[in-house]
């Protein structure tokens, strides 16, 4: 499908259906200790083993007693005490009241708990009163949080310190996870010198692995960086085919366009399949999606804003699939534009803005130049302003959606 004034170029909606229909998530589960289970995906879902609360507890520190008792008498003789882990034993006399802790089993057969504050404890500390009770008041039952069986987790979850906290309540050490995805890295380009060592006239610092690299250790991801890569076709071609024997997703940057040093596509036509090349989004139109005999291949664009943003939003949903994360989509609100976002209709634009609250009001702008080699346009903005293929730009004043960044770009 073309998508409007860029013709022969795909919507980036049709890019991500297609990447998604693609890829499947990894079949590999692996036990692991509850311990290392932030951050991983379940494999399974989990029911409890238990019922939470596993017994009948006070929400109080206070006193247990019968109601009925109660309304026979209102004050009443202690019986002893429950803590905490130290259940009171025995039977509790009719007519009788226990001094209760919170957390503390409720002693069978009591079935009310007045705090401690409404108490009127005797000068000699045997007897308790109380003016007003309610019946099966400040009780924590059993089950009442989640019941033996329920499933409490599902297959997908990704696991944050919320669900790890879930696994504990329900006493789980042993969490079935899936494996972790394994992706390998390299950049592409004889102009590109590591950071830290000094240029040559002609040469830039490569970024782009290291931007990359940081975004996918956000994820549980084991990433293999095979460096830069010059352009060599020979040397290029070696480390596709090492670098698709060992990894579930390949990813690339640089050399996807049509110049004359640009032979990724030619490798990827020769080695695997080519799904699609070129995307109507901005920055980032020449970004390539295929299969090689092993694994996925993603070819960033070399620009290193294009870089950035295209596996930020191509390539990022994409693995969370392949990584068996049922991930929701981003979430974004609507706010008012503060001054004009130019843009030619063709390619959906992520445009680079920041989310400003004002007067209680979110207020939304652009951080500036917008071309896909000025990266410093990331590191004032907080998020996208996307705008549509066929926007002809924002006008100030106007209403527009922001995205925050994901995760993997804070
Ligand atoms: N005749 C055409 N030229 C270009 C087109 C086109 O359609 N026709 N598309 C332009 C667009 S859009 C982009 S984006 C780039 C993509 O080019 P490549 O992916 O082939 O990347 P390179 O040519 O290798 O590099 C482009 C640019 O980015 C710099 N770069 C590359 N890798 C890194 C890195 N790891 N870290 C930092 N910077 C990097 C490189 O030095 C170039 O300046 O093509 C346009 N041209
Ligand atoms: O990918 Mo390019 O972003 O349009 O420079």
């Amino acid at each position: 499908m073309d998508c409007c004034d860029a013709p022969g170029l795909m919507p980036v909606e049709q890019a991500l259906t297609q990447m998604a229909q693609t890829v499947s998530a990894v079949a590999e589960k692996e036990q692991c200790d509850l311990a290392d289970a932030f951050d991983r995906v379940l494999a399974e879902d989990v029911a409890s083993p238990l019922d939470i609360p596993p017994f009948d507890n006070s929400a109080m520190d206070g006193y247990a007693f019968r109601f009925t008792d109660w309304q026979a008498n209102n004050t009443m003789p202690l019986a002893g005490k429950a803590m905490a882990g130290q259940p009171f034993t025995g039977d509790v006399p009719v007519g009788h009241c226990v001094r209760i802790m919170t957390g503390a089993k409720v002693p069978e057969g009591l079935d009310t708990v007045v705090m401690q504050e409404k108490a009127v404890v005797s000068e000699d500390g045997a007897n308790v009163s109380f003016a007003e009770v309610k019946q099966c008041s400040n009780v924590r039952y059993r089950g009442e949080d989640v019941k033996a069986g329920d499933v409490a987790l599902f297959a997908g979850d990704r696991l944050s310190p919320r669900h790890i906290g879930q696994l504990a309540c329900l006493g789980i050490g042993k969490v079935p996870v899936c494996r972790k995805l394994k992706v390998a890295i390299f950049s592409t380009g004889d102009e590109l010198k590591l950071p830290g060592t000094p240029l040559s006239e002609g040469e830039i610092y490569d970024s782009n692995r290291f931007a990359v690299k940081a975004m996918l250790s956000r994820l549980p991801i084991e990433v293999r960086d095979f460096g830069v890569i010059p352009d060599d076709e020979a040397q290029l071609r070696q480390v596709f085919a090492d670098a698709d024997a060992w990894a579930d997703a390949v990813i690339s940057s640089g050399g996807v366009s049509v110049g004359d040093a640009d032979y990724t596509k030619q490798i990827l036509d020769e080695m695997g399949d080519i799904g699609f090349w070129k995307l109507a989004i901005k920055p980032g139109k020449p970004f390539a999606f295929g299969k090689l005999p092993h694994s996925q291949f993603f070819g960033l664009p070399g620009n290193p804003v294009s870089a950035v943003v295209t596996c930020d939003q191509l390539v990022m949903p994409t693995l969370q699939k392949m990584m068996g994360w049922k991930a929701e989509p981003a979430l974004g609100f609507e706010a008012e534009l503060t001054a004009r976002l130019k843009k030619r209709p063709g390619r959906k634009d992520y445009q680079r803005a920041t989310a400003t609250l004002v007067d209680g009001q979110w207020q939304v702008a652009g951080t500036g130049n917008q071309g896909s080699a000025i990266f410093s346009s990331m590191i004032s903005a907080n998020g996208y302003a996307p705008l549509a293929a066929e926007s002809a730009g924002e006008e100030a004043g106007q209403r527009v959606w922001f995205e925050p960044f994901a995760e993997w770009l804070k």
